[in-house]
């Protein structure tokens, strides 16, 4: 019945004429996309454009899209939000482990804490952490259901510059390592281009631009101002 327990091979997702209207207005025009397996894709587009709309489709969260085109998604799929979402009478090892139980679960808990640099703080409440170790604690809650998906709406908004650099280099890290496929929705064009293999442009309700990213060219600088021209977005001469 649902979309998301078809077997999936080479597409992790894959969206055929997805349209989400709120109120009459059309906000997902008949999104076509694949995202094959594996792939790093980054999601970009202005505030309103769509991408929290489009990302929640995809999570399976929103019953509307249903019936408005094709979309499947694979069955195990986490989702990371801007703020941790911490349950905040938990300890941050019960956050992770979140309805499992047992050693196994435990275990596979502290290895996924340790994982994103919070050993030790496993019995830490999560008003004790900053908000960099709360993300690093919701990556870890994430990882420990290894989802075949991992969608992130914006998972550093909230953090300084300075985190945000330090949790780009984990989320790379973790990618690396686990290979999920990503969906990462961001309005930061050079997050989009640091992290990403892939970066879609959403505007009026379609993908209008598909970029392929290539790490070098990246380096260079070279995705920066087409990315930013497709947004609309002129730089001030510095
Ligand atoms: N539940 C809802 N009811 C009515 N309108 C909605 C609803 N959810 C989203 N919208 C509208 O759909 C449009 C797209 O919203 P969405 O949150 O997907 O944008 P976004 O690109 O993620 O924006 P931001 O970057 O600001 O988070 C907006 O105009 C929003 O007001």
């Amino acid at each position: 019945m649902a979309p998301h327990t078809e077997q999936l091979t080479r597409s992790a997702v894959r969206l055929r004429g997805l349209t989400r209207s709120f109120g009459g207005r059309k906000v997902l025009d008949g999104i076509d996309l694949a995202i094959p397996a594996g792939q790093f894709t980054a999601l970009l587009g202005h505030s309103g454009s769509g991408k929290s709309t489009l990302l929640r489709a995809v999570a399976g969260l929103d019953h509307q899209v249903e019936g408005s085109g094709q979309l499947t998604a694979p069955e195990r799929v986490s989702v990371v939000f801007q703020d941790s979402r911490l349950l905040p009478w938990r300890r941050v090892l019960d956050n992770v482990l979140l309805g499992s139980e047992g050693r196994e679960a435990a275990a596979k808990g502290r290895e996924a804490l340790a994982e994103v640099g919070l050993k030790g703080r496993e019995r830490a409440w999560p008003s004790e952490l900053s908000g960099g170790e709360a993300q690093r604690a919701a990556l870890a809650r994430s990882l420990v259901r290894e989802p075949e998906l991992l969608l992130a709406d914006e998972p550093f908004g909230a953090l300084d510059a300075l985190t945000r650099i330090r949790m780009h280099g984990l989320l790379r890290e973790l990618w690396e390592r686990h290979r999920p496929s990503v969906l990462l929705v961001t309005h930061d064009v050079d997050e989009a281009v640091a992290l990403a293999e892939r970066v879609l442009v959403l505007e009026e309700g379609r993908i209008g631009l598909d970029l392929t990213i290539d790490r070098d060219a990246a380096a260079r600088g070279e995705y920066r101002g087409l990315l930013l021209a497709a947004l609309g977005v002129t730089e001030d001469v510095r």
